[in-house]
């Protein structure tokens, strides 16, 4: 049979795009506020400070903490990921201030479980705040120790629960660490603090502006290589789900976000599991300096990397634009 396609087009994918309401109802994937969790940082001093390299991020002192909150309940926003920026005096070769019960953290915590109930709490488990030489265990003659880090690691998760988190959300990449933490907060009576494992993280170079906001990057050495993946590797992302699973992972995370979509994915179709992707500093920056250079469209550009994660299967997204996105969402 002889068809000319050009003049007799039977099937017209373009019929199911041409008006807004047929794609809405033929739209794969929603986001919806219900996919976001904003990452916090917290200082000691009262007032709040910028963030240089990440434009309309601050971190909050005590007395602005509870508002700021606040702010993302009235949006909705389901969960919040508290994160450190700790004076260097508080930093040790130990690392001893990860586990005190009134540490940033914890008595961040605290305070806004006084005054909000109804929204999820993750604790940052890993040492990089506290450690005098930026590292996310403890380091001893250059080699990072990982089942000493371990033992801090589950000290450290024990106080952020009893201090009223919900979840834990070990970000350190030592080996055996979901295992640990879960056993030690099921001795302490915590049977259902749930574990956000940063199951597969990556060494990446998109971190650069999160250590300037914990105040990370002057003190770091060397690289975390030893310790976070490998950005050639997928296989080893698979086996790893597998483990921090078996070890009672409640959900994982890939990090970063863009870059590592193709993992998401593999995650998702492979196992099934609650998958979340953290949107990271640098991803963040990189839209915040094009857009203000008038290069890309802000809201146009953040919604559609939203969107992105959702196709690849992501369950909810960290992301330093969960209120910018929710207020849109709205
Ligand atoms: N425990 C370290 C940690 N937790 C979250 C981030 C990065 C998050 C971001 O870039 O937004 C890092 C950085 C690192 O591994 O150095």
């Amino acid at each position: 049979m002889n068809r000319n396609y050009s003049q007799d087009l039977v099937v017209r994918p373009r019929r199911t795009r041409t008006d807004a309401w047929t794609r809405r109802l033929v739209a794969e994937n929603r986001l919806s506020v219900d996919d976001l969790i904003w990452p916090v940082f917290l200082q000691e001093e009262n007032g709040s400070s910028e963030v240089a390299s990440m434009p309309g991020v601050k971190r909050y002192g005590p007395d602005c903490l509870v508002d700021a909150i606040g702010e993302a309940i009235d949006l909705d926003i389901p969960a919040i990921a508290l994160f450190p920026y700790n004076n260097p005096a508080t930093k040790t070769p130990d690392c001893r201030e990860a586990y005190n019960p009134d540490n940033l953290i914890c008595s961040a915590t605290r305070a806004i479980r006084k005054h909000y109930k109804d929204v999820a709490l993750i604790g940052d488990v890993a040492l990089d705040p506290y450690n005098s030489d930026g590292h996310d265990g403890l380091l001893r003659n250059g080699i990072i120790l990982n089942d000493e880090t371990v033992e801090i690691l589950c000290k450290q998760a024990l106080a952020q629960v009893e201090a009223g988190c919900d979840y834990v959300g070990p970000s350190d990449m030592m080996d055996g660490r979901i295992g640990a933490i879960r056993d030690t907060l099921d001795e302490a009576g915590h049977t259902y603090a749930k574990i956000m494992s940063y199951t597969a993280k990556y060494a990446s170079a998109f971190y650069g502006p999160f250590r300037d906001a914990v105040g990370a990057k002057g003190a770091l050495k060397g690289d975390k290589k030893t310790y976070q993946m490998d950005p050639a590797n997928s296989e080893e992302a698979l086996r790893l789900v597998e483990l921090d699973m078996q070890q009672g992972a409640d959900m994982v995370m890939v990090k970063p976000g863009l870059a590592y979509l193709d993992i998401i994915q593999r995650i998702k179709s492979t196992f099934g599991v609650p998958t979340m992707a953290y949107q990271v500093s640098g991803e963040y920056a990189m839209i915040k300096a094009a857009s203000a250079n008038g290069w890309l469209d802000h809201d146009a550009v953040m919604m559609e990397t939203l969107m992105a994660f959702k196709r690849a299967g992501t369950d909810a997204v960290l992301t330093y634009f969960a209120l910018d996105a929710a207020r849109i969402l709205k």
